[in-house]
Parts: structure tokens; sequence; C-alpha cells
């Protein structure tokens, strides 16, 4: 199993590879540094399949566009490298809604939705998809978010993309109304996930919940506690990813 983790920055980046034993291997593709980890007795980076956990870490940039042309970057060099990968993790701290993600929340994502990617109207929002473009949410395998929820006792929810941090309790209560299914919101999951559509490759996208989404307060933030909860949460994970099988476990 062959797993490429986008995170946005190199802090979230570490704090995946410090759930895996041995320290990571750095490699250079055209436009992406990569870091290369594994569980024990998995094969090295030129290897592909449904073996042993390896996967390779990219910090990817802050925002879909930076995330997308990253995470694009890395799976088109793995595929002309002749060993693409079999799934691709979006994977970082975000903003929790209130009361339902709270900050330490973990959250595995059952939608992966563009929540400004539209229109402005004189009825409000429009989604593109309304304006007959594109797509605005990607699903991750089911089978996958159930198993990823259950190891590591993530809630499951809607993780919105946007390109600007909710800074306003109006502005976390329109996204709300607009996604009531929403859990959390982050700045690239929509990206990595258009990146790994393009590749036929399914997508995951895994948060710890660091701030509540609202009024904006940056001191309040709690990074370290975050990136804590995403490096348990790895260490959970990769036994479930390398015993998930992509192609006939899709529901
Ligand atoms: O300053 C640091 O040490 C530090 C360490 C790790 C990560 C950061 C970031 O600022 C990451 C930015 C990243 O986090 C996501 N994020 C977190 N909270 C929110 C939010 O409320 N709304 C949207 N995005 C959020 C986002 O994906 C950013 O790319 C700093």
């Amino acid at each position: 199993m062959r797993v490429l983790v986008a995170t946005a920055v190199p802090a979230e980046r570490d704090a995946v590879a410090a759930a895996f034993p041995a320290p990571a291997r750095e490699r250079v593709a055209p436009g992406v540094v990569l870091r290369s980890v594994a569980l024990p007795g998995a094969p090295g980076p030129a290897r592909s399949g449904d073996g042993p956990f390896a996967a390779d870490l990219l910090a990817a940039g802050v925002g879909p566009a930076a995330a997308a042309a990253s995470a694009g970057a890395a799976l088109a060099a793995a595929s002309l490298g002749g060993a693409p990968y079999d799934l691709v993790v979006c994977a970082g701290i975000g903003g929790g809604f209130p009361p339902d993600a709270p900050v330490g929340s973990l959250v595995v994502a059952d939608r992966i939705t563009a929540a400004d990617l539209g229109a402005e109207t004189a009825d409000g929002f429009v989604p593109v998809t309304e304006l007959g473009f594109g797509v605005v949410t990607h699903v991750p395998p089911a089978s996958l978010v159930r198993e990823a929820a259950a190891a590591t006792g993530a809630l499951t929810g809607a993780v919105l993309t946007v390109s600007t941090v909710t800074g306003s309790a109006g502005r976390a209560a329109e996204l709300r109304r607009r996604h009531p299914e929403a859990l959390v919101e982050a700045m690239e999951g929509f990206g990595v996930a258009e990146a790994a559509a393009a590749h036929g490759v399914p997508v995951l996208e895994v948060r710890a919940v660091s701030n509540p989404v609202g009024p904006r307060d940056r001191a309040a933030w709690r990074i370290g506690e975050a990136l804590a909860v995403l490096t348990g949460a790895f260490g959970k994970l990769a036994p479930v990813l390398e015993s998930w099988n992509r192609h006939d476990r899709t529901h």
C-alpha cells in the first residue's frame, strides 16, 4: 500500500512522521520534496500494491491551489516512476464548528467540500456546480472512512475547504447554514482531492481540531495539542490503511 500524505506546513508533516518508528528519508521529485516513512517490513519507495504500508509525506503549502499543485506533482512523479500511489491522505490541523467538533478532537471527512468555490449573487452564494461547472465535493471511500474513524475514535462529517480562514461569528453561522453536516473547515482538502481524482486515486482527509471556527483569536489556537492528536491518529491509522484494499472495498 503506497500512500501520499499531504499536509499544509512542515510542522504538520513532522507530526505525521512522528507516528512512525524510523526517521523519514528525504527524496526530491520535480516540484516537490517528499519524506518517506514506513511500517516495519514495508517495501521501499520503488514498490507499489496492497502490501505493507509505506507513505510519502509532503508539506504541500497552504490553501487549495498550492495543495493541488504539489499533490499533483507528487502523484505524477510516482506514476511516471512506475510506483503510483494507492491512496492520498490530506492531513493537518483545522478549525472545528462548535459544539460538534471541539478543540482537540479528530475528524475524518466523509465529504470534502469546497465551501467558497462559486459566485455571490443577489440571492446569496451559488456553488460552481449550479453555474454548470466542475465539482464542489469529493467523497472518500465509505469503508475507509468507517475503518479510519473506528480505529482512531474520530468523528466523521463534512470537512469544508476555504481559501479564507473564517474570522467572524456571522461567517461561521453562514457556512454552517449552507453545510449543516460540516464539522471542520481547513484550507487544502479540496485541492488535494482534485489532484487525487485527476489521477484516479481515492482520497481521505483527517483533521485535528486546533481552534473553533468563529471570531478570530489566533492566540487561542491549540496548535501543539492538535499536532499531538495528529501524531496519535496516524499511529492508529497506518495499520488500517495497510489492510484497506481499494479494489474490493469501495463502499
Ligand atoms: O505556527 C505554527 O507553529 C503552526 C504549526 C502547524 C500549523 C500551522 C498552521 O497555521 C496551519 C495552517 C493550516 O491549518 C488549517 N487551519 C487551522 N485552523 C483553521 C481554520 O480555523 N480555518 C481554516 N483553516 C484552518 C488550514 O488548513 C491551514 O492551512 C501553524
